[in-house]
């Protein structure tokens, strides 16, 4: 314990003296204070996650094993302190005085502009509070905290705790209900969310999202305050300065980029920014290409190089001899049957040397992830088993995706930018290596892993076209 707290101590000093020496402000829960840290030095950024992951370390620690498991399994109290609070939007119902935020109120006054009866409105909001949500600072006074103050503040905040409070934690509340029915979990109608809002065997969560315009509305804007944040920004994909993918020989023979689940196609406008003479094309559903700005991008030599096209990805590619197909954030959404109908779907268009990037997360082996990104990613994994039966995927099990998509698929490998938890994973079509030793090598699998699973095998199960356009729609945006 005294090594970690050693370590917390000096990783904290050399955080501190960088903000210090470059006079930014320092963290703190006080309702003024900045609700992100900067974009740090690598090295800086280093002794921040350091200090992240050894005082969780040393709280284990000092917890013992069995109160860390005692009082761990409750955190799912926390989650629902913190999701009443933003449901019954506590923080914004100060009105609109509220900032300068040193202001303070009244529980009393406070009861009186929520719906929430008394009793209920301080337990759940003094629950909050012992997690730094708000603070009480005289008996029955209530003071806003930096972290109360960002969910008074951010929307796609507010969405992110709505989403996940609202949605995710009653699907997560009905996972082991649904694996004990249908233990092969690969069916986008049979997942916990399907066991929580009783729509097993009807629909898949983007059908239900998409019969309700403001619950896909709030999962779009949680989408948006999650890649926004730090670690998936776009940059680290657009800028080969900061690890990203390089365009450049694409770019000078004026190459295709296909954008596929490309959503309003801010990533094209990135990409067709600094590559002046690539071609790209944004697919979407219809409904997503009818609602993106136009025009895309002010610069017009940007936006003439953008094409919208509406594009169903459970149908037959029909962008033909584009260079570049690209998904991100797409196939974690799916179960290996669904994802290699995906890629399937890809080959009647595939020239050869074409090259298909899935850009999502790629788990690394135990030990080869710091802590705190390893937890993020680990728990974003069993979201998307609450949600869609779905996963995301280690390297082999990426190469496994490819090799059950067909012969011609050459798997390149995995590279990741330095601060970034996505992962760009490369294929290569390649016809003619088809028997070739180079052509994905065998890759160990796990006995009844979905990816041995044949893609009928969902067909039959849901007793439908594996995801069809209906059941893959998504209103606003996905997860
Ligand atoms: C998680 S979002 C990813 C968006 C974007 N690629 C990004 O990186 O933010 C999934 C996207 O896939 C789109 N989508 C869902 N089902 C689709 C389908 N069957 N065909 C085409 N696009 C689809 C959604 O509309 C949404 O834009």
């Amino acid at each position: 314990m005294i090594t970690l707290a050693r370590k917390i101590a000096s990783e904290t000093e050399t955080l501190e003296t960088y903000m210090r020496e470059n006079n930014l402000p320092m963290p703190s829960f006080e309702v003024d204070a900045p609700a992100d840290f900067p974009t740090l030095p690598a090295d800086i950024q280093r002794s921040r996650q350091e200090v992240i992951c050894a005082t969780r370390e040393l709280g284990l620690l000092a917890h013992g094993p069995r109160e860390s498991l005692r009082w761990g399994v409750w955190e799912f109290l926390d989650v629902l302190a913190l999701t009443a609070v933003n449901h019954y939007e506590i923080g914004k119902s100060w009105g609109t005085k509220l900032f300068p935020v040193d202001s303070t109120i009244t529980l009393t006054e406070l009861q009186s502009r929520t719906s929430l009866d008394p009793i209920n409105l301080a337990r759940l909001l003094r629950l909050a509070m012992a997690n730094g949500i708000f603070r009480e600072p005289a008996p029955g006074v209530i003071a806003h905290t930096a972290a109360s103050r960002v969910l008074a503040e951010d929307e796609d905040m507010q969405a992110w705790v709505g989403f996940n409070g609202e949605d995710i934690f009653r699907a997560s509340g009905h996972v082991l209900q649904s694996l004990q029915t249908y233990p092969e979990a690969t069916s986008l109608t049979r997942a916990g969310f399907q066991f929580a809002f009783d729509t097993v065997d009807k629909e898949p969560m983007f059908a239900t999202f998409g019969k309700d315009p403001a619950r896909a509305r709030r999962m779009g804007r949680a989408m948006a305050s999650l890649t926004g944040g730090e670690g998936y920004e776009p940059s680290f994909f657009v800028d080969v300065e900061r690890g990203g993918y390089d365009l450049s020989d694409l770019d000078a023979a004026a190459g295709t980029f296909v954008d596929i689940g490309g959503s309003h196609g801010f990533m094209c406008v990135d990409l067709a920014t600094k590559y002046r003479n690539m071609q790209f094309v944004v697919q979407d559903l219809p409904k997503t290409v009818e609602s993106a700005p136009r025009p895309l991008s002010a610069d017009p030599q940007v936006a003439a190089r953008i094409t919208l096209q509406a594009h169903d990805f459970f149908t037959e590619q029909v962008t033909r001899n584009a260079d570049v197909y690209y998904f991100r954030w797409i196939m974690h959404n799916y179960s290996t049957p669904y994802a290699v109908r995906l890629l399937q779907n890809l080959v009647p268009a595939l020239k050869p040397g074409a090259r298909i990037l899935i850009n999502d997360h790629c788990l690394r082996e135990a030990g080869h992830e710091t802590a705190w990104d390893d937890r993020v990613m680990r728990r974003m994994d069993v979201v998307m088993l609450a949600l869609l039966n779905a996963q995301e995927r280690t390297e082999a099990e990426f190469r496994a995706l490819f090799q059950a998509a067909g012969d011609g698929f050459v798997f390149k490998g995995v590279r990741r930018a330095t601060g970034c938890r996505m992962s760009v994973v490369e294929a290569v079509w390649r016809p003619d290596a088809v028997g070739e030793a180079e052509a994905n090598e065998p890759v160990a699998e796990e006995e009844g892993s979905p990816a041995a699973a044949p893609v009928e095998a969902v067909s039959a199960e849901t007793g439908a076209t594996p995801a069809t356009a209906d059941e893959s729609r998504v209103a606003d945006g996905g997860c």
